[in-house]
């Protein structure tokens, strides 16, 4: 059977928080639960979508992919975020791929229940409006950091980032696996590149290297990195 909206306690971190009990039945009625196994596609730049998806648990990332078929990681997911409001609200395609690095939940709502409520109940669209908002200031911080600092300084960058998003493991490791390839598609660089800058800073007592997982040692050094000291 089916989990209802209602109980679902990941709304929490979304704009979702913000629906009646009426709308929350509404939804559950009409949405669908769905397993993305790592590794497969959720959402494919170029391709329409109709409906939202919530994220109950798994991490993704969100890639573009350049002429060369290189990828290039925006951003990375994690359960309580949602995908797939930017083309509702734009009316266009997909702009992003969604890839799951890891088995991932997710609830699929569709458009037509979105758009209702977004007309119906303001707090929903402020909220909508708010996320997309955030995620514009931080679309531009992205592209003047990647033009601006150097590729190091986007590596300790990344790693305070990933820090931040996805915490520790039991061992004090960034709780994410991410290959050396995913590290230097999300600094834009080659892979050669993230492994020796990666190295160095292991060398350098700033990180450890546990794998394929990464360890912070001194935040406070990684930081002064990232702003270029
Ligand atoms: N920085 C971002 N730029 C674009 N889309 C983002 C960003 N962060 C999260 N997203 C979500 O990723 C989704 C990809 O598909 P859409 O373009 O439909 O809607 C997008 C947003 O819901």
């Amino acid at each position: 059977m089916p989990s209802k909206c209602r109980q679902c306690i990941i709304k929490r971190f979304n704009a979702l928080k913000t629906l009646t009990n009426d709308e929350l039945e509404k939804f559950s009625g009409h949405k669908t639960s769905l397993v993305i196994k790592k590794g497969e596609n959720l959402m494919t730049e170029g391709n329409s979508i109709n409906g939202l998806y919530c994220i109950k648990d798994g991490k993704g990332k969100l890639t573009k992919l350049n002429t060369n078929g290189k990828e290039q990681i925006i951003k990375f997911v994690k359960g309580g975020d949602i995908l797939g409001h930017r083309s509702i609200l734009s009316e266009e395609l997909v702009g992003l791929n969604a890839i799951a690095l890891e088995d991932m939940h997710v609830c699929f709502i569709p458009k037509g229940d979105i758009l209702d409520t977004i007309k119906e109940n303001n707090n929903f669209s402020l909220n909508l409006m708010r996320n997309i908002s955030q995620q514009l200031n931080e679309a531009n911080t992205s592209i003047s950091q990647m033009a601006q600092k150097p590729v190091k300084d986007r590596l300790a960058e990344t790693l305070i980032h990933l820090d931040e998003i996805f915490g520790v493991d039991s061992e004090g490791c960034i709780d994410v696996v991410l290959t050396r390839e995913e590290i230097a598609n999300t600094i834009g660089t080659a892979t050669e590149s993230a492994i020796r800058l990666l190295s160095n800073l292991k060398k350098d007592g700033v990180i450890d290297l546990i794998g394929k997982k990464i360890k912070i040692l001194s935040k406070s050094a990684l930081k002064n990195i990232s702003e270029g000291y």
